[in-house]
């Protein structure tokens, strides 16, 4: 077992640059198996855990898949396998994105159902309230579903009940390829839906209105491969900024973009921290003295719970009450037990937690219950006295590319080492033991 050991109290300066967008690559690697011919060439396609399992799962179906660097290649014109097994959906749910592509390019699709997972019950009934309206046959059993059609599906209106971020992506991608118009209602209107959508359009699709409410497909008969540069990580990004707000510190987040990353730097302002734009992205100057705010997750352009965990840090550090409402995931504070190991003064009400904050945060061995849970506990290390040992990296590796080398590249007194070589509470961990 791996653990990421950082010493608090360094102030980060710098620059760094944030990787192409995890939540935009994954759907857009899904999508690349609709092209029945030509390649597509994906660039800024960042190292992560989730992009392997991704390609994996299209290499199983038979995709010719390659990544060298940041760039991927996707040649999907072979006959395809249309089933997802279990190991691939336990390791990832975006697996379930390929339902979409498959059911509209051969008509059958069966896909492994996904579980529940840390943050909540994430169930999809959305996706499948589109698919059924489509046209196709849904049916969920034996831990799999699966959707048919005869022949193409058939465009059809779709109100979504919730705006989901993959219901939107899966149905959208399935109407790119049906005969006829669709139209989908009350989508979700994330900038990596946006993503989505343009990389479809350059493979021949006709879609308007993505990243509003209502989006309109004219379906076509068939796409081909595409050349597309996936946009960069707003929530690594944003986790960046906290890093450099928390810390006191002044950092050049490069590709962080101001139009999707609007909620949190106005609550990063609101909280004292100044941000400025620049050419390449954005710089993050950390105050004095943070003071305390409010949020309350929203699908975008509302505060993304995808950033609540590090705002928690955040808020930690600032003075006065701070309270935290999460709406999008039922099951988000996992994290909370983890921060009081450090000392953290906070309160859990309903779906809100209360932050009492400065609170004097102390080293400890916390695990990172999910992904962005593992970044907060690292950003609370950096200002921690002592050392913070932060385990269950695997969940951070499905997200972040080189995070501890990254901090530490801006000053962070940080590394990650394996357990053995772990020493114990008063000794400094050896350069000599570090995994970067
Ligand atoms: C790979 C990816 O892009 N992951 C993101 C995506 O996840 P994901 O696409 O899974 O999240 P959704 O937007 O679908 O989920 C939002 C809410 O809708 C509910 N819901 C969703 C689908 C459905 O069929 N029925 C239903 O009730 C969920 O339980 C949740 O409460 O958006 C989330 C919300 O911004 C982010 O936290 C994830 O990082
Ligand atoms: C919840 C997240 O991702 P996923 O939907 O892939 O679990 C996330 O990126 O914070």
């Amino acid at each position: 077992m791996e653990k990421i050991i950082v010493r608090g109290g360094r102030q980060l300066n710098g620059t760094v640059k944030a990787e192409g967008a995890k939540n935009a690559v994954l759907p857009v690697i899904a999508a690349s198996i609709i092209a029945s011919e030509g390649k597509s060439v994906l660039h800024e396609v960042p190292a992560l855990a989730d992009v392997y399992t991704i390609n994996e799962v299209i290499r199983h179906m038979n995709a010719d898949v390659n990544m060298v660097g940041n760039t991927v290649t996707v040649d999907a014109s072979n006959v395809l396998e249309t089933e997802a097994p279990i190991e691939y959906v336990r390791k990832m749910r975006a697996s379930v994105l390929v339902l979409g592509p498959l059911l509209a390019r051969y008509g059958h699709a069966k896909v492994a159902m996904p579980g529940g997972c840390a943050i909540g019950s994430r169930p999809i009934d959305q996706h499948l309230k589109g698919f059924e309206a489509m046209g196709a046959e849904v049916t969920v059993g034996n831990g799999y579903v699966e959707a048919e059609v005869n022949g193409r599906l058939k465009g059809a209106k779709i109100y979504f009940d919730v705006p989901s971020v993959g219901a939107t992506e899966n149905v959208m991608m399935a109407a790119a390829l049906a005969e006829g118009k669709t139209i989908l209602e009350n989508c979700a209107k994330e900038p990596e839906i946006v993503d989505l959508a343009n990389y479809l359009n350059k493979m021949g699709a006709n879609i308007v209105g993505a990243g509003t409410e209502t989006i309109r497909i004219e379906g076509v008969e068939k796409l081909t491969g595409a050349t597309h540069t996936i946009i960069p990580d707003r929530i690594e990004a944003g986790t960046f900024m906290i890093a450099a707000a928390i810390t006191g510190g002044n950092v050049l987040v490069q590709g962080a973009m101001h139009e999707h990353l609007r909620p949190l730097v106005s609550k990063m302002e609101e909280m004292g921290v100044i941000i400025q734009e620049e050419e390449s992205g954005l710089r993050v100057i950390g105050p004095d003295i943070l003071q305390a705010t409010d949020i309350k997750t929203m699908p975008h352009p509302g505060f993304p719970t995808d950033m609540q965990s590090q705002m928690m840090a955040l808020m930690l550090n600032a003075a006065g009450t701070s309270v935290i409402t999460e709406t999008v995931f039922e099951n988000r504070f996992m994290h909370v037990e983890e921060f009081r190991r450090m000392n953290a003064n906070l309160k859990i009400e309903g779906r809100s937690v209360i932050v009492e904050g400065p609170s004097s945060l102390q080293g400890a061995e916390v695990a990172a219950t999910d992904l962005r849970a593992g970044a907060a506990l690292i950003l609370a290390g950096l200002v921690a006295d002592g050392y913070t040992r932060v385990t269950e990296l695997k969940h951070l590796d499905r997200g972040y590319v080189d995070f501890a080398e990254k901090l530490a590249t801006l000053g962070a007194d940080i590394e990650r080492v394996r357990e053995e070589e772990v020493y114990s509470e008063d000794h400094e961990p050896s350069e000599s033991v570090s995994t970067l």
